[in-house]
């Protein structure tokens, strides 16, 4: 369709608009269809000049030929110059579309809310904040948007930066006194995707920098969309005025999926690598990982590779060895109360007994309170669970938990050790 649509509305140009073949010839003769989506044509022309004089000339007669054909109204842009074709310009994020991504109740806002972004760029949804844990699909929907807009808006300028990246390239530009072109570069574009945002929090500089291009973007009407781990309000040293304007648009959370979901992904998954899963494998892998869905992906990955290069079949106790596997390579796919316990001892030099000895001298008691946190914050654990582990009273964990969460709230430094624990229980 996409292809023949430019002959047939020619052909109509021609007979029932009365223009003449060699007319539509010498102006479309070299004319290419980049795209043709949701009602919208995107033509190419090699020259500056037929595409101004397309543009000004023959959009009303085109856009109404594809009224004809259609029956629906159309929108007929025309562009010059150098593109790139989603081909030209294959990356690894092209398989992250729209249609790879497996909707399920614990995604479909979130999904319906990119959606909505990618048909209708800096509307009503701008900025789009996306969030949720690792793994769950955030920078998978970002890049279905910038997909679709490649496609439907190939003018656009889109950049996709993650926010540790963002942070170092202004400090760059900031040692090199070239603040100006970093302002330059970010200042311009039509779709900015920040992914991971809550790196820039806590960095001043950065905040203000970047405040001044949400800013910037958000008067011009262009889009923004940003991912976290946690909405805003809930990423502590975010400045004030950052929070706000993050909630301005639309607040969109993904949760792990549910059991149909996972095993939806992995069949999915297992189609795209070309290799069969007996369902009461699918099964396994989804009872399980239950709560990331790069290990789901990871755990078909590696039933793959043992099943090719072992030549074993694709049975229970394959996949039982994959995941064994995955899990020794890294432990933090599932991460225990000990291995936490263990983690945060290593992090303050304790031996890791002491986690849950009588000992309550300071240096034992803070490190044994941000266990207890670390182990709500990581397997959401309740407080009489936790209690059990460190033989104490669920009062005492509670305490140990406000407590924390406050430090966090107005210490930076308690914030990076909390990041540092993470990655070291994850092992990211
Ligand atoms: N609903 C889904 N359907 C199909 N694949 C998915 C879905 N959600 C996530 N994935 C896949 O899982 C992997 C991880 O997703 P993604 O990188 O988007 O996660 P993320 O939330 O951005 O994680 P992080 O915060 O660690 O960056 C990707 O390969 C992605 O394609």
């Amino acid at each position: 369709m996409a292809n023949n649509i430019l002959e047939m509305a020619l052909e109509l140009l021609e007979h029932e608009q009365k223009f003449l073949p060699s007319t539509l010839s010498a102006w479309f003769g070299d004319a290419t269809v980049v795209s043709f989506t949701d009602n919208r044509l995107v033509l190419h022309s090699p020259s500056d000049f037929k595409q101004k004089y397309i543009t000004d000339k023959f959009i009303e007669p085109l856009q109404n030929a594809l009224y004809q054909l259609t029956g629906e109204a159309a929108t007929v842009v025309v562009v010059t110059g150098e593109y790139s074709t989603p081909a030209q310009s294959a990356s690894p994020y092209d398989d992250y579309t729209f249609e790879r991504f497996i909707v399920g109740s614990s995604n479909k806002f979130a999904h319906a809310a990119a959606y909505a972004v990618a048909q209708r760029p800096a509307a009503e949804n701008n900025p789009l904040f996306i969030y949720g844990n690792s793994g769950l699909g955030k920078t998978h929907l970002m890049y279905a948007i910038a997909n679709v807009l490649r496609r439907t808006h190939p003018e656009f300028r889109i950049i996709y930066v993650k926010g540790e990246d963002f942070t170092n390239e202004l400090i760059t530009a900031i040692q090199k006194a070239d603040v100006q072109s970093f302002r330059n570069k970010y200042r311009v574009v039509d779709l900015l995707l920040l992914d991971d945002v809550q790196f820039i929090a806590g960095k001043e500089r950065t905040q203000e920098e970047f405040f001044h291009t949400f800013n910037a973007l958000y008067e011009a009407k262009k889009q923004i969309v940003l991912t976290s781990d946690r909405p805003p309000k809930e990423i502590n040293t975010l400045e004030e005025r950052m929070k706000t304007r993050f909630e301005w648009g639309l607040l969109a959370d993904i949760q792990p999926p549910d059991f149909e979901t996972r095993i939806a992904i992995i069949r999915d998954k297992a189609v795209k690598m070309s290799i069969e899963l007996p369902d009461e494998v699918s099964n396994y892998i989804a009872e399980n990982i239950q709560s990331n869905i790069r290990q789901l992906e990871g755990a078909v990955k590696k039933i793959k590779a043992m099943h090719e290069l072992m030549g074993e079949r694709i049975t229970v106790s394959l996949a039982e060895n994959a995941i064994d596997a995955l899990r020794t390579e890294n432990p933090g796919l599932n991460p225990t109360p000990e291995r936490i316990m263990e983690a945060v001892a290593n992090y303050f030099y304790i031996p890791v007994e002491q986690m849950i000895s009588k000992d309550r001298s300071k240096d034992v008691a803070y490190p044994r309170q941000m266990a207890m946190y670390m182990i709500r914050q990581e397997l959401e654990y309740s407080f009489p669970d936790i209690a059990k582990i460190f033989k104490r009273d669920h009062t005492t964990v509670m305490h140990a938990c406000n407590k924390i969460e406050e430090e966090r709230k107005k210490s930076r430094q308690t914030e990076d050790v909390i990041k540092k624990l993470h990655n070291n229980i994850r092992g990211d």
